[in-house]
């Protein structure tokens, strides 16, 4: 058994490490991340989404009348909310835009209300609709609802593992051909399952590649501390006390738009306005410490003034002389601040500002109405005004609608990338499981001949595989257990275990090969394919190899990995026991090929089964209870067929695909029941190995049915056919695994259908056909064949009552011995060429399922006699040729 633990996969290479912490990262982070990316999305576009709503409520009719200038605005505002505070008021110079009022919050609230004034009477205007949940929205987007100081290391945490994602993902995708653009852009449409996942999510993540590095590097400034003050200090942008009240400036300063300033791009310039009335408001009215209007970290703790309690306008006379000697203001926002010496701070914007935060800060005195700070936008150095416009960069709107679209939709695709990164692990998760299963049952199989298992001995067999996402794993895992079911001595190991130059000391290896990237081998077997492209000297007279290689049609070096094995193997001179093999995707017909070499190599017969489901891959596992078992052969000369079927509590467990099979393990004491042992048995099986049947039933049956045939060996009955038809008592309950079966799924199709069986092949006939019927398609043909009407027609009564409701067109059974000479399927499928050739060229797909060697073999010859084999690889080629054979 020493052999088996060399099946566990070998210490992962740096690339395989990336790509665990890519996809562990990813599910934790991801998941957050699309909820982040859609309030994003949402909150990018939130000004004019807020307008939609409220059509009009943000602008009023322009007159001719002057505007009121922000003295007597706030004069208004205090005649109508007189027990309120002003914390803002913002001003802007479009024509018609309404001003507007965030007042200090009360006690215990976040956010003082905002008010809306119309800027030619200074009247409130109705309130707006909406702002509240884009607040929500904001305050999920910048700390996921949660209290802030938590909520901004959190978020900024995601940042953080958006830039590592974002990165490892470029990583990891890196392709061979760097300065072709279709391998960094393009995604093949016809590429189906994981590749096209994959390409899906790779090039939608190289495409939003640069936006992700914004939001994360945005991101992170905004959330720690440590990381903003160092950008600043390289910026050379040091903060002066007064300027932590920069009002719309906070910290994160994402989205304050509808609170606090403006998403507007206008340059409209300011117009002509009268001259200011002067408010009538005291200065004796400074209420001292106020709340901090819009309070942030760092701005819990700096006393604000209620802007409408002062007289401002000495102080908005020296601004706006100041502002028009440089061209004038598009908008402005003005607070009061009283810490210190009491002071007006006008954050505002020119009239062509290159960016919505291109602003300038001028701080005038409010007793002797001088300028105290005059910081502008146009004076600043490189490094400030890249401070400056890392929220412009953060929503995109640095480079004005286009950039705003272009991050919007970047924001978007985030949960395009949770959906298909979700996807493709839950496809690995699912396969890794499957492979678990496979490893468990190698595991509990005994070496049946008792033989030691070494490799090296001429009658040994090394089983390897390179995978990237656990197919070729499992393949191999399934060959090797065939090839122990069959007595002979097998090793199994990765090709990231192996060393080229170890080939030297094996007779037989068989390997499974996926391929990955652009051709390339799967990221645990690029060492090895290094080795050996290195390995000049590498002699292997003595090695024979088979070679099953998995890929792609669609892309454009189809199983290239394979063929640079099959190159350089036969180029160190070992010799192929037969072609090398190509799967396209589930590809029954190349997989069943490759299931007849397993065979003749292990010198038995009668496996197949197991065999040509070799790309099986598990739907579900559960418990079933042995509900029914009727023999439905009385009498025949054949062995017993029951028809058994199962019931399960588990509803979830009904679902499956017409065409799947069952795969059952019987317990330990099936051996002793049956009275067969592991070394004799007589068949060449081991005792406990799963075994595999079609399923009969549709999941609407709400039961499991299985037409099993009692296998009957000179020393007893075969182990699992013989525990299940006669040993098992009835309402045992047993673990059963469906198991897609890939090769014999039904196709969805209107074009007729052609089913040829015979015996315990009506299983898996019977499915499709019953799907068939359920789908209103009546072109069907049924070709089955058994021994004798009498005892063996246990199918004939549904199906001759299908026929005649006219869900199948056409019924041929024939039974074998009840005429002097014998008749087979096959026979009676010659005699119907015409109408074969017929029903094939309007398009059919035809199913075979029973024995290979009685049936399958002769179905072949006559298909071959009289459609001719170019017609008939054709119909292989497209998968209109489908078996379960045995
Ligand atoms: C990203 C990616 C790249 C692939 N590149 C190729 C290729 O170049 N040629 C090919 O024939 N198949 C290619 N395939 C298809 C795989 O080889 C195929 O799906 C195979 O069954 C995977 O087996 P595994 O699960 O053992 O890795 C690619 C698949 C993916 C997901």
């Amino acid at each position: 058994m020493a052999s088996r633990g060399t099946m566990f996969a070998a210490w992962p290479s740096g690339r395989q490490i990336w790509f665990q912490l890519h996809w562990l990262i990813g599910i934790v982070a991801g998941t957050v991340l699309m909820l982040i990316g859609l309030s994003g999305a949402v909150l990018s576009f939130r000004e004019e989404l807020i307008d939609l709503i409220n059509p009009g409520a943000r602008t009023v009719a322009v007159q001719a009348a002057p505007t009121l200038l922000p003295p007597q605005l706030l004069a208004a505002v205090r005649e109508q909310f007189a027990n309120q505070q002003v914390g803002t008021l913002a001003v802007f110079a479009k024509p018609g835009a309404a001003a507007r009022v965030i007042f200090a919050p009360g006690q215990g609230e976040r956010r003082g209300d905002t008010v809306y004034l119309d800027p030619y009477s200074g009247r409130a205007l109705p309130p707006i609709a909406g702002a509240e949940f884009f607040e929500w929205v904001e305050t999920f987007h910048r700390w996921l609802l949660l209290p802030r100081e938590a909520g901004r290391v959190a978020t900024g945490v995601l940042a953080a593992c958006l830039l590592f994602l974002s990165l490892s993902g470029l990583y990891l995708r890196w392709p061979r051909r760097v300065w072709d653009w279709r391998a960094w852009l393009s995604v093949d449409p016809s590429l189906k399952g994981r590749p096209f996942l994959w390409g899906l999510h790779s090039v939608a993540g190289t495409l939003a590649l640069l936006m992700y590095l914004v939001f994360a590097g945005t991101g992170i400034y905004w959330a720690f501390d440590a990381v903003r003050e160092q950008v600043d200090a390289w910026a050379g942008e040091v903060r002066m006390a007064g300027r932590l009240s920069r009002a719309g400036d906070g910290p994160t300063g994402t989205a304050r738009t509808t609170t606090e300033s403006t998403t507007t791009e206008s340059t409209a310039t300011r117009p002509t306005t009268a001259a200011p009335s002067i408010s009538a408001l005291s200065a004796t009215a400074v209420s001292g410490a106020a709340p901090a209007p819009i309070a942030t970290p760092r701005m819990r703790n700096v006393p604000r003034g209620d802007a409408g309690a002062f007289y401002i306008q000495p102080a908005w006379t020296t601004f706006e002389k100041s502002a028009q000697a440089t061209g004038g203001w598009s908008e402005l926002i003005l607070r009061v601040q009283v810490d210190g010496r009491p002071s007006v701070l006008f954050t505002w914007l020119d009239t062509a500002p290159a960016h919505e935060r291109a602003r300038n800060r001028t701080v005038v005195s409010l007793s002797g109405g001088e300028i105290v700070q005059d910081e502008r936008y146009a004076a600043k150095s490189q490094g400030g005004r890249f401070i400056a416009a890392i929220y412009p960069l953060h929503m995109g709107s640095y480079f004005g609608l286009p950039g705003r679209i272009v991050m919007t939709l970047a924001a978007l695709m985030l949960p395009l990338f949770g959906i298909t990164g979700w996807m493709l692990y839950l496809d690995r998760r699912r396969k890794k499981r499957a492979l678990q299963a496979e490893r468990t049952a190698m595991a509990a199989v005994p070496n049946p001949a008792g033989r030691p298992m070494s490799p090296n001995k001429p009658d040994g067999v090394l089983v390897t595989y390179a995978s990237q996402s656990g197919t070729a794993e499992g393949i191999a895992l399934r060959s090797a257990a065939v090839l122990e079911a069959a007595g002979m001595p097998v090793k199994i190991m990765p090709l990231n275990k192996l060393d080229p130059a170890q080939l030297q000391d094996q007779g037989c290896v068989l390997i499974v090969a996926s391929t990955f990237g652009e051709g390339e081998p799967p990221d645990m077997a690029r060492r090895f394919a290094r080795q050996l492209s290195q390995a000049s000297g590498l002699t292997l007279p003595h090695l024979r190899y088979g070679l099953l290689a998995l890929g792609d049609r669609h892309y454009e070096k189809f199983c290239g990995f394979g063929h640079t094995l099959d190159r350089a193997l036969a180029a160190a001179g070992a010799q192929a026991l037969f072609p090398m093999l190509e799967v396209d995707g589930g590809d029954g017909e190349a997989l069943a090929a490759w299931s007849r070499q397993l065979q003749s190599l292990a010198g038995v017969g009668g496996q197949v089964n197991d065999l040509a489901t070799l790309d099986s891959t598990i739907d579900s596992v559960g418990q079933w209870r042995l509900a029914t078992r009727t023999l439905v052969n009385a009498g025949s000369q054949g062995n017993p067929l029951y028809d058994i079927a199962f019931l399960t509590t588990q509803a979830k467990l009904l679902n499956w695909q017409p065409g799947a099979l069952v795969e059952l393990r019987p317990p330990n004491t099936a051996v002793g029941a049956v009275g067969g042992s592991n070394s004799s048995a007589p068949d060449g099986t081991i005792g406990l190995a799963p075994r595999r049947y079609s399923i009969a039933s549709l999941p609407q049956d709400e039961h499991l049915r299985l037409f099993v045939r009692q296998a009957r060996h000179a020393n007893g009955l075969g182990i699992a056919s013989g525990w299940l038809t006669e040993h098992a008592p009835l309402d045992t309950t047993l673990e059963l695994r469906v198991l897609r079966n890939p090769g014999f799924e039904l196709i969805e199709t209107v074009a007729p259908c052609i089913f040829i069986g015979n015996g315990s092949g009506y299983a898996g006939l019977r499915g499709h056909l019953r799907a068939r019927i359920a789908r209103g398609h009546r072109r069907n043909w049924f070709l089955f064949g058994e021994r004798h009407r009498a005892h063996d027609a246990f199918c004939a009564d549904e199906v001759e009552q299908w026929h005649a409701q006219g869900h199948i067109e056409r019924v041929d059974l024939v039974f074998s011995r009840d005429q002097p000479e014998r008749l087979y399927v096959q026979d009676r499928l010659r005699d119907a060429a015409a109408a074969l050739r017929h029903w094939v060229g309007e398009g059919a797909v035809i199913y075979v399922c029973g024995s290979l060697s009685g049936m399958a073999a002769g179905v072949d010859l006559v298909l071959e006699e009289t459609l001719g084999q170019a017609v008939l690889n054709d119909l292989v080629a497209e998968g209109r040729l489908r078996r379960d054979v045995y």
